[in-house]
């Protein structure tokens, strides 16, 4: 049976990229996805976005949306103090079974463990099946029609905090404007937006973050 991309990808990394070395997996993506195949990972320029903001945040506990292959979930735990957490929450069982396989190869898996599946059951379960008091930082990367009510749904499960980091991927390319509008209309959230570039594309494409102000 053909390959999938993604399995090409995982490939690429473990033939190229040097175990343990978070750095070189996330290298080692960028140039496949850069020069042989794109796919949606959040990039090296708007990875450098996800770096910053993240080093500021200096998160104990971070959720993912969207772990796809485990690029930002590689990026965000090469950045992490040993004794930080990140859940992230895949969808898409092919994708998760992917990205387990580099996030070990990487060596960060002490720190990020892998949920499967929809964002809108699990995040109910965060609490009491996963032991979550607050979350420090949230990544928003799943289907951008599902920012605004996940958003809404981190609230009303108590998992935000008063200074609770959301960054969010994609506000351009494919866009999120129904999250752009509810976000920066609430006053419950400080917004700041990011413009940069689709990955791996000339085309705009931006991030905003939201510090929920509790
Ligand atoms: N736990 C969960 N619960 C619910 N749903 C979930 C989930 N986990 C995953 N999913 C499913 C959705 O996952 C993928 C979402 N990401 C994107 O769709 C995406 C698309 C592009 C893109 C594509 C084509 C273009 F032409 C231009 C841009 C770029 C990006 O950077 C993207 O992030
Ligand atoms: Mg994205």
């Amino acid at each position: 049976m053909d390959q999938s991309k993604e399995q090409r990808i995982l490939n690429f990394v473990l033939q190229n990229a040097v175990r343990g070395d978070p750095q070189s997996v996330v290298d080692t993506i960028d140039k496949y996805c850069s020069q042989k195949e794109w796919a949606m990972n959040v990039g090296d320029e708007k990875g450098l976005i996800l770096d910053k903001i993240l080093e500021e945040a200096k998160p104990s506990t971070s959720l993912e949306l969207g772990t796809y292959c485990g690029y930002s979930a590689v990026r965000m735990a090469r950045l992490l103090k040993p004794s930080a957490r990140l859940l992230t929450i895949e969808f898409n069982p092919k994708f998760a079974a992917i990205a387990k396989q580099i996030i070990e190869f990487a060596g960060v898996q002490e720190k990020v463990k892998i949920l499967e599946g929809p964002s809108e059951e699990i995040i109910p379960q965060l609490k009491k099946k996963h032991e979550v008091d607050t979350l420090d930082f949230v990544f928003l990367d799943h289907w951008k029609e599902r920012y605004t009510p996940d958003t809404i749904l981190l609230q009303e499960c108590g998992l935000l905090r008063k200074g609770t980091v959301i960054l969010a991927d994609n506000i351009i390319c494919p866009g999120a404007p129904e999250f752009i509008n509810y976000i920066r209309n609430n006053s419950h959230f400080v917004c700041t937006n990011y413009p940069s570039h689709l990955e791996y594309m000339k085309v705009k494409d931006a991030m905003e973050k939201a510090v929920f102000l509790g």
